[in-house]
């Protein structure tokens, strides 16, 4: 499990009470509550369909919920006036689905969106030099830049779509999905670099996963969706100490083992531990034995119980509860 420093007991950078969101006849979140603290990589998983990326559009105000109340950086986001609105933006970077990167635009171009909507007076050589310096930021070569997105690789889409979230300088960046797509080296290496910009720039960061060994490798805490509710949020050990069948299934299932296992090794420093198994030997595993395959399955609960929050006041985790790491 990651060792960032989130600060514990932080107020809470993210707040969500009561959330519904639905569309039509379908309810998708029903009395939906979250906390994402400051300076935590906090995950965010569930089965297809849950409702994480209606939950991430709801924050970062894509999506008007139905009922409910959300505050960022302490201000409520909901029905405030569009000056308002821009402001609390400004303050955060989005990673969408596949990188949502413009294909008409360079990867600096793409990267300078941002920059000439939130700064329309800025200067065109800040501007442009500002784009440079967040593509190299985000591991791509500097001749990335007058690149098209049909150029690049997966991988550098991803890191190019990256770069555009971090143009503002943002405090909380919000990835969906980040290592879909990408191979298995590809995908334990952006996992590096999301720990990594993180601790250096001192982000928050609410990433939406299906990706076992980002959310062993990176997060420090876990949110479970499941019953259109935040059934749970902990560490990896203190989800798996809940009686849960959804969360004993995704964390103990045959992928959550192994992943499991490519962190012990990772923090054991391979030493007479068995087979090196780090996460890019893992996941070329995976992606040989049908991952994509196995991991849908294992997002695909099939039997979730009722809200255990709820029902259960041994579901509330304590907030002194030992890491990982
Ligand atoms: N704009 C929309 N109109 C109608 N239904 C929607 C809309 N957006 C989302 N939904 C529905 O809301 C539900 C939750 O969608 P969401 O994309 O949040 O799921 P998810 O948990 O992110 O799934 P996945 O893991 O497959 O990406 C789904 O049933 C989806 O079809």
């Amino acid at each position: 499990m990651a060792d960032s420093h989130f600060r514990e007991g932080a107020d809470p950078i993210i707040t969500v009470r009561g959330l519904k969101n639905g569309f039509g006849d379908q309810i998708v979140h029903d009395g939906l509550d979250l906390d994402v603290r400051r300076g935590e990589i906090l995950g965010v998983v569930g089965g297809s369909g849950t409702g994480k990326s209606v939950l991430m559009r709801s924050i970062i105000g894509l999506q008007t919920p139905l009922a409910g109340e959300i505050t960022v950086f302490g201000e409520p986001t909901i029905g405030r006036e569009e000056t308002e609105a821009v402001e609390i933006r400004k303050r955060w970077g989005v990673l969408f689905q596949g990188g949502a990167l413009f294909s008409t635009l360079t990867v600096a171009e793409n990267v300078e969106v941002p920059l000439n909507e939130f700064y329309r007076d800025m200067d065109p050589a800040l501007t442009s030099e500002i784009a440079s310096y967040k593509v190299v930021m985000t591991g791509l070569p500097a001749d990335a830049g007058p690149k098209y997105p049909a150029e690049l690789s997966g991988g550098m889409k991803k890191r190019a779509g990256l770069a555009r979230a971090l143009a503002l300088d943002p405090e909380l960046l919000f990835l969906d999905e980040p290592t879909a797509g990408l191979d298995p080296i590809g995908a334990a290496a952006f996992d590096q670099l999301t720990r990594s910009l993180q601790r250096t720039l001192g982000l928050t960061v609410f990433l939406i996963t299906h990706d076992l060994d980002t959310l062993y490798a990176i997060c420090d805490r876990i949110a479970v969706l499941a019953d259109k509710k935040v059934i749970a949020v902990g560490t990896i050990p203190e989800l798996l100490a809940l009686d849960h069948p959804w969360i004993q299934e995704y964390f103990k299932g045959p992928r959550g083992r192994a992943a499991e296992a490519t962190q012990e090794a990772q923090e054991g420093g391979h030493e007479g531990d068995g087979p090196d198994i780090g996460p890019a030997n893992h996941r070329a595993a995976e992606h040989h034995a049908g991952r994509g395959a196995d991991a849908e399955a294992a997002a695909h609960p099939t039997e979730v119980e009722t809200q255990q929050r709820a029902t259960d006041p041994g579901a509330e985790l304590p907030e002194h509860a030992a890491r990982t790491s």
